[in-house]
């Protein structure tokens, strides 16, 4: 589902921060990219979806080049990828509610399947009961709850979360943590950047190391491997 081949990345500033990697991540696969701080694991991931192009290389995605789409295509990507941030980036003026809806309104999904859909999510994530309070009320872990619900709203194929239990406690991370195992039971890819060292030792999934822009460990159920 996605396959990269022979990528490079360098900044404009002369930045080499991916160096020739050769990858592939299938349907269904639950992967970890670990590795140091500044090793090129967010812009392993950015590739991806097309947040940043490479310098070089081949990216397929579902099939299609995706270094070779026109800009306005992009959208249409990013339909088929679900992406979740460290800092949440939910709409501060929305509601709940309201920010998971946006992201259906945005592909144009018929009014009539926007409610039934968001509660759903709501439901996957347990904040159904949230659903119209704004950001600012909410908690750092439920915050993140609601990120997630709204980056698979719109079922994509792919979650790319980068660093998702960054900035919470490590009850709030497990129980994030429970949320992407259940979106990956129902079928979809994850794909996480991510430092913790406890989670990516107790879940035994594919783990890929990146050091200085290079894959240096590519195993299928790995460990974290770096001190925490
Ligand atoms: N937009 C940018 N312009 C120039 N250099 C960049 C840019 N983004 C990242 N870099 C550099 O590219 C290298 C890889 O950065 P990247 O953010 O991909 O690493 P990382 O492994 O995700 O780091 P961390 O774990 O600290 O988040 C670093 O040297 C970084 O300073």
């Amino acid at each position: 589902m996605i396959e990269m081949k022979d990528v490079w990345k360098a900044y404009p500033n002369g930045v080499m921060a991916v160096n020739g990697i050769n990858i592939s991540i299938d349907k269904g696969e639950f992967v970890y990219i670990v590795g140091p701080s500044g090793a090129g694991k967010s812009t392993f991931v950015k590739l991806m979806y097309r947040e940043v192009k490479p310098t070089k290389g081949t990216i397929h995605f579902n099939g299609t080049d995706i270094t070779k789409l026109k800009n306005r295509q992009v959208p249409k990507l990013r339909r088929q990828i679900g992406v979740v941030f460290q800092d949440f980036k939910l709409l501060p003026k929305l509601t709940v509610y309201e920010n998971i809806a946006f992201a259906q309104e945005v592909i144009e999904e018929h009014p009539r399947n926007i409610r039934t859909r968001v509660m759903e999510v709501l439901d996957l994530v347990k904040l159904q009961h949230k659903a119209r309070s704004f950001p600012d009320e909410l908690s750092g872990g439920e915050h993140q709850r609601v990120s997630i619900a709204r980056s698979i709203v719109n079922n994509p194929s792919v979650v790319i979360a980068d660093e998702p239990t960054g900035n919470l406690d490590p009850e709030n991370a497990w129980s994030i943590m429970d949320i992407f195992e259940e979106i990956n039971r129902s079928g979809t890819t994850v794909v996480m950047a991510t430092h913790n060292k406890s989670i990516v030792n107790t879940m035994k999934r594919r783990v890929i190391a990146i050091e200085d822009g290079m894959i240096v460990r590519d195993e299928l159920r790995g460990e974290y491997g770096y001190e925490a």
